[in-house]
């Protein structure tokens, strides 16, 4: 579904601030698969996917999704297939819009805000209704109103109601508290397994890295250094993940929103 090849991006290049974020990336993802990545800070696990959305072009290397090279195309492009949720609850919706705009213009595809018919209106209530946070109710609120966790759970739904052949997902329950961020979690495995989506998942908690989904990516300095997945990946621990990356780094992992989670 999902293939990078020998990507690479350094910012600020040639300057004292030069830095390479990915470097000589690949990776391959089949249909289906749900990845969680971990890594030490400044890892790459963002730009990774930026590199993937389209927020920049990369220096080199080839990004195809579904059998389309897409290194080239614009972002807004990419956006109609790529769905990418953000740590800020706030980021993902306009907030001076109702609850049915904002859906209606994820839902568009090219049409105009004022035509939403009778039908979508009811499919969106559908579409909150399984949340059980009322959102159904309150159609013709501002955004701005609903709480952050509120907000990233519309953000979720507004993301997958076209479902996207690609879901990313960059620590967007890490900015909730711990209640509402297992509510968005269960709602996300949720969604992912009913549209069978291919997703991505950065967290920096490695207990749920191994537990969610079928396949975890480590990454360092702009690498992936260790790509697990099935039996092999249902073994291992939390330690286990530790003592992996000081073998590939020849260091303790450094990030310490993961060590304290
Ligand atoms: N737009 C940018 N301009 C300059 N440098 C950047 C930019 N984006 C990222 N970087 C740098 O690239 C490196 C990788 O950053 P990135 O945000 O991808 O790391 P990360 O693995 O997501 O880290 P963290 O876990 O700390 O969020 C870092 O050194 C970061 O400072």
């Amino acid at each position: 579904m999902l293939e990078l090849k020998n990507v690479s991006k350094t910012f600020n290049p040639g300057t004292v601030n030069e830095k390479k974020a990915l470097d000589k990336l690949s990776l391959n993802l089949n249909e289906g698969d749900f990845v969680t990545i971990i890594g030490a800070n400044g890892a790459g696990k963002s730009t990774l996917f930026n590199a993937i959305c389209g927020t920049f072009y990369t220096d080199e290397g080839q990004i195809i999704l579904d059998g389309e090279d897409i290194t080239l195309q614009p972002d807004y492009i990419r956006a109609k297939k790529i769905g990418h949720l953000f740590q800020d609850p706030m980021s993902g919706t306009a907030p001076g819009m109702t609850i049915e705009e904002n859906m209606a213009l994820a839902g568009s595809k090219g049409g105009w805000l004022s035509h939403v018919s009778k039908k979508e209106k009811e499919l969106f209530r559908e579409k909150l209704r399984p949340l059980n946070m009322g959102l159904e109710d309150r159609m013709h609120q501002p955004v701005g109103l609903l709480s952050g966790g509120q907000r990233q759970a519309l953000t979720l739904v507004m993301a997958t109601i076209n479902p996207p052949k690609l879901l990313l997902l960059d620590e967007h329950t890490a900015a909730l508290d711990p209640g509402t961020a297992e509510k968005v979690l269960n709602l996300t495995k949720s969604i992912i397994a009913e549209h069978h989506l291919t997703c991505m998942m950065i967290t920096h908690n490695m207990q749920s890295a191994l537990e969610l989904g079928n396949r975890t990516f480590m990454m360092n300095s702009g690498h992936i250094i260790f790509d697990t997945a099935n039996e092999e990946r249902s073994k291992l621990t939390v330690n286990d993940l530790l003592e992996r990356f000081k073998e590939g780094v020849g260091k303790q992992l450094d990030n310490d929103r993961m060590l304290l989670s």
